[in-house]
């Protein structure tokens, strides 16, 4: 399906950035416009792929380019200030020609954290178009300002989008990486899992020798509803044959190992359906109790079956208890590999999110007590005890 990614803060641009780059290097063709919004001018300047006049620096006369510096409430209102601004450079995408809007941030900084809720907010308003989120948590040492200002984002952006998909880089994150080298790893991976699910969305029928092609619409109605989505992935190495090739078909040949071939693809399919929803979720989370899930099959045309896929679609509605289970093939032809997709939306048992709110709600309770004691300490600090000592003036 065909999106319009708007990146809200540092990592929300990177994060498109990555994706303009998967989509011409994969050719998947689900980015219709990609937009970078930030309150730092050099956070605009290192991006790669997104054109120079998509980029758009607000709050320049609060903050002179250079960052809120982890004040939410002031990304918040800079985006409020400055919508117009977001708004000239969305009105340059054609919006007919677009399924969905896609506004991506990580939750723990200022800019993307404050924002990305006040520019869904905006969309949702004027477009008829779904705006889905997908929010980035903070990895849990960042310590209590991070995790209280993703705490407080998660709860608006939830409200104010047509779903928020979530990405924890707690449970990406590696021990003995550099921080940059990470991210980028991290963003690939994200990358690589939203790509084949929006790209699943558009392949069109008959494009490619597909059993039962996932349509946009099916996407829409996994996300619709709302609330907060994961995602897991699974993939294998295959190789690459001739298998129900031209000439197989004309000789009535199939090299005679046919039900094997059949039997094996089925199993691999039901195999890595149970890993990618087993394994690690975008957020981790348990899977009982999801509302709806949508599985892709990704791959090359003979890699993939109806069967396989129906018995994942009856694997999954037995874990999740739920009876909205939608699944289907994006065959790629000559891709190595064969991988399972699978999008769980409206999932409430998340541990993860609990624990957030649990610190969060230490950090801000320390910070008031902080702030509460500072006037008396620094009273203490600056006047002398017997109070002997006048001010200048
Ligand atoms: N996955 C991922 N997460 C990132 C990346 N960069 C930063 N983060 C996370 O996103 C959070 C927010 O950081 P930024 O996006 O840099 O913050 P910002 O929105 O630009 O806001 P300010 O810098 O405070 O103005 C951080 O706490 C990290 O958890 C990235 O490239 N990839």
């Amino acid at each position: 399906m065909k999106l319009a990614l708007v990146g809200f803060g540092q990592a929300g641009g990177k994060i498109v950035d990555s994706f303009v780059d998967y989509d011409s290097r994969t050719g998947s063709d689900i980015v219709r416009a990609a937009v970078a919004v930030n309150t730092a001018k050099a956070d605009l300047m290192g991006l790669e792929n997104i054109p120079n006049e998509q980029r758009v620096l607000i709050g320049q006369s609060r903050v002179k380019g250079h960052g809120v510096g982890a004040d939410n409430e002031l990304g918040a209102e800079i985006a409020e200030e400055d919508i117009d601004e977001v708004q000239g450079a969305v009105d340059s995408i054609p919006v007919h020609e677009v399924d969905a809007f896609l506004v991506v941030a990580g939750l723990g900084g200022g800019t993307g954290s404050g924002g990305a809720p006040v520019l869904a907010k905006h969309l949702k308003r004027i477009y008829t178009e779904p705006v889905y989120g997908l929010g980035v948590l903070p990895g849990s040492d960042e310590g209590g300002i991070y995790t209280l200002n993703a705490a407080r984002s998660f709860q608006t952006f939830v409200r104010e989008v047509d779903n928020l998909m979530v990405f924890d880089n707690d449970a990406w994150r590696k021990t003995g990486e550099s921080v940059s080298g990470g991210y980028d790893e991290i963003n690939e991976e994200i990358v690589k899992r939203f790509g084949i699910l929006f790209g699943a969305g558009e392949v069109e029928a008959g494009q490619e020798v597909a059993e039962s092609v996932v349509d946009s619409s099916e996407i829409i109605n996994t996300l619709s509803g709302g609330g907060v989505s994961t995602v897991g992935y699974a993939s294998e190495e295959v190789e690459e044959r001739s298998s129900g090739g031209l000439l197989s078909r004309l000789t009535g040949d199939d090299g005679g190992s046919d039900g094997l071939d059949t039997a094996h693809t089925t199993n691999r399919i039901t195999s890595l359906v149970r890993k990618a929803a087993l394994g690690r979720l975008t957020l981790p989370c348990e899977i009982e109790g999801a509302e709806r899930a949508l599985l892709v099959m990704a791959g090359p045309p003979q890699h993939l079956n109806r069967k396989g896929i129906e018995r994942g679609r009856k694997w999954l509605e037995e874990q999740t208890g739920s009876m909205e289970v939608r699944g289907g093939d994006y065959p790629v032809s000559g891709s190595g590999f064969v991988a399972s997709v699978i999008l769980l939306s409206g999932v409430t048992n998340v541990p993860r999110i609990k624990e957030l709110q649990q610190v969060a709600i230490e950090a801000q309770d320390n910070i008031d007590e902080i702030r509460q004691e500072s006037d008396e300490n620094l009273d203490s600090l600056v006047s002398d005890d017997e109070d002997e000592l006048e001010s200048l003036f």
